[in-house]
């Protein structure tokens, strides 16, 4: 399984002239096989149906659906797993609510905070933020491509790297230490998500 993780935006989308199901959709045609559904402004009903949505495409695919924040939504779509950061759910309670044998993922953007996440019963960090995003407003201070090695030495979980991540810089993360990186408007936000994905997979499979 290559290390491309597509985090949704459904209002990227859009403005790229795209529905959500059609980027997921795309992108698990080129190739990729993990989609984290995360929505900031969506209703509960909202949220679930396009849970459902993607739980259809995703599971045609063989991608792993992971749920942003929302245990409830998770466990109703029957997702492989849910990702929390520091302000979310703390993880022993997610896992306490999903099972051992779903997907947790958190989010780690210092020192530590992952000093605090040594030796617990996670799947994988989402380690943020590497570089400028105009995707999330409330990001922490930037790692770098420094911070990012210097996390990812001292971490034997798998990791993925998120934030300003595109085509241009994707190669410099993985060389950096990361086993995979997440992006969203590297994806969401292209004419074709498609052919989007099929770079991105490329370049990773090229370092
Ligand atoms: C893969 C991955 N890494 C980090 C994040 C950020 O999660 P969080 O800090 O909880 O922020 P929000 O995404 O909830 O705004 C992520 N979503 N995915
Ligand atoms: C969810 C998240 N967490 C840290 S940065 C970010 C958004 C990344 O978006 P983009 O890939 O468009 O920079
Ligand atoms: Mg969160």
């Amino acid at each position: 399984m290559n290390g491309l993780y597509l985090v949704t935006d459904s209002g990227i989308a859009h403005q790229a002239g795209h529905t959500l199901p059609f980027v997921v959709e795309e992108a698990c045609r080129a190739g990729v096989r993990w989609v984290q559904l995360r929505e900031k402004d969506l209703t509960t009903r909202a949220f679930l149906e396009l849970g459902v949505a993607l739980k259809h495409i995703t599971q045609h695919y063989g991608a792993k659906l992971i749920i942003n924040d929302r245990v409830d939504i998770a466990l109703a779509v029957d997702a492989d797993g849910v990702h929390v950061g520091q302000d979310d759910m703390p993880h022993q309670l997610v896992r306490s609510l999903i099972g051992p044998g779903k997907i947790i993922g958190l989010s780690i953007n210092n020192m530590d905070e992952l000093k605090a996440a040594q030796g617990a019963d996670l799947d994988y960090l989402g380690i943020a933020t590497i570089f400028q995003t105009g995707t999330k407003q409330d990001t922490s201070s930037l790692l770098g491509l420094d911070g990012l090695t210097a996390i990812c030495q001292q971490t034997s979980l798998p990791t993925f790297a998120i934030g300003g991540i595109n085509a241009t810089n994707s190669q410099s993360v993985v060389k950096a230490g990361a086993s995979g990186v997440a992006v969203v408007s590297a994806i969401c936000g292209q004419t074709s998500p498609y052919a989007a994905s099929r770079e991105l997979i490329k370049l990773f499979n090229g370092v």
